[in-house]
């Protein structure tokens, strides 16, 4: 197939990397869309501005193709290089979560950001759920403890769901998707704090509540929530403070959403009982070391969609969204700072 009526006669599409595997369809780009696609492959931030001053400079680059570990690699997507881009047209994100991207500046700039929708819940459930039953259950501990040839000696007995509230902070995808999932685990009660009650039938049984009431009546506090400005550290000492005692947290959303210097204190004064995260502050080259060896704490390198089949359909996403802005000049998944914009 070769696509004829482009909004963008030449595209330039620069990728930051790794591709992992959808190459079909960024060849795709190549062939039928007529584009150009230039895979950055700077060691590190000052490499890049030097390569886009330089290397890059006679392209017109329309396009950016974001993902989490540009990151890792370069820092955010800031200012600093969305300035050294003159000709950026959009930016289309492998990823749900875009805190690697300045959002505000692309607000500013009225540069429209597409980012993965759907594809992450159920891989990042399950990631969820794992924890969940790895914490409550201390199956890391046992895990430990028969390598070192102890058996069940010194191992914590575990709880079950049995009689137990977990609250779902943040029911988006993600929270929708760890219910259905806990719901066959036999906890007492499931349920739920977000801005908005949702209609009976995305609720599936959990019942709405306010902030406060999760944080009194939870077990199990398991974190959804997207990072933002306005949920950045968003459980804190005043929130500690309202949770039970011997409280078990999960995250599988940002590490940055809990602070987790102030969690520290509490999981060592045993109000939070454990905590089991796939995400953490500062990752992945400068998380909180201390943290994460201590002994309640389970620890595992944000894989939440660290499965081939998912990386294979956020990267085909990526590419659907960046065929739908050369064609038609618009992304199709506008992330919701945009979405009056766009
Ligand atoms: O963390 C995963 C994502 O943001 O897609």
């Amino acid at each position: 197939m070769t696509v004829t009526r482009f909004s963008i006669k030449k595209p330039v599409v620069l990728m930051y990397p790794p591709l992992e595997q959808a190459f079909d369809e960024y060849e795709d780009l190549e062939k039928s869309y007529n584009a150009v696609v230039l895979k950055i492959d700077a060691k590190n931030r000052q490499e890049l501005i030097h390569d886009l001053k330089n290397k890059y400079k006679d392209y017109t680059i329309n396009i950016v193709a974001t993902s989490g570990p540009l990151y890792h690699h370069y820092g955010k997507f800031d200012r600093e290089i969305i300035d050294l881009l003159p000709d950026l047209k959009a930016v289309c994100h492998n990823g749900a979560g875009y805190d690697p991207v300045d959002i505000d500046y692309l607000v500013q700039k009225n540069i429209p950001l597409s980012n993965v929708v759907g594809i992450n819940d159920a891989s990042t459930a399950d990631t969820n759920l794992f924890l969940i039953l790895a914490t409550m259950r201390n199956y890391f501990l046992g895990n430990k403890n028969i390598k070192a040839n102890k058996w069940r000696s010194g191992l914590p007995i575990g709880n079950n769901p049995k009689d137990k509230t977990l609250g779902i902070l943040g029911m988006g995808g993600i929270g929708k998707d760890v219910n259905r999932r806990c719901k066959v685990l036999g906890f007492e009660k499931i349920i739920y704090y977000r801005r908005n009650q949702l209609p009976s039938e995305e609720e599936e049984g959990a019942e709405f509540v306010s902030l406060d009431q999760l944080l009194a009546q939870s077990d199990i506090i398991s974190i959804n929530l997207p990072l933002n400005a306005s949920t950045h550290h968003f459980l804190d000492r005043e929130q500690f403070e309202k949770m039970k005692d011997g409280v078990i947290l999960v995250n599988t959303a940002r590490g940055a959403v809990v602070n987790e210097v102030s969690l520290m204190e509490y999981l060592k004064n045993g109000k939070v009982k454990s905590y089991g995260s796939d995400v953490w502050e500062n990752e992945p080259w400068h998380i909180n070391e201390e943290l994460i060896k201590m002994e309640n704490v389970v620890a595992t390198p944000h894989m939440g969609t660290w499965a081939k089949e998912v990386i294979y359909d956020y990267e085909a996403f990526q590419v659907k969204n960046i065929k739908h802005f050369i064609q038609h000049g618009k992304v199709l998944t506008i992330v919701p700072e945009q979405q009056q914009n766009f």
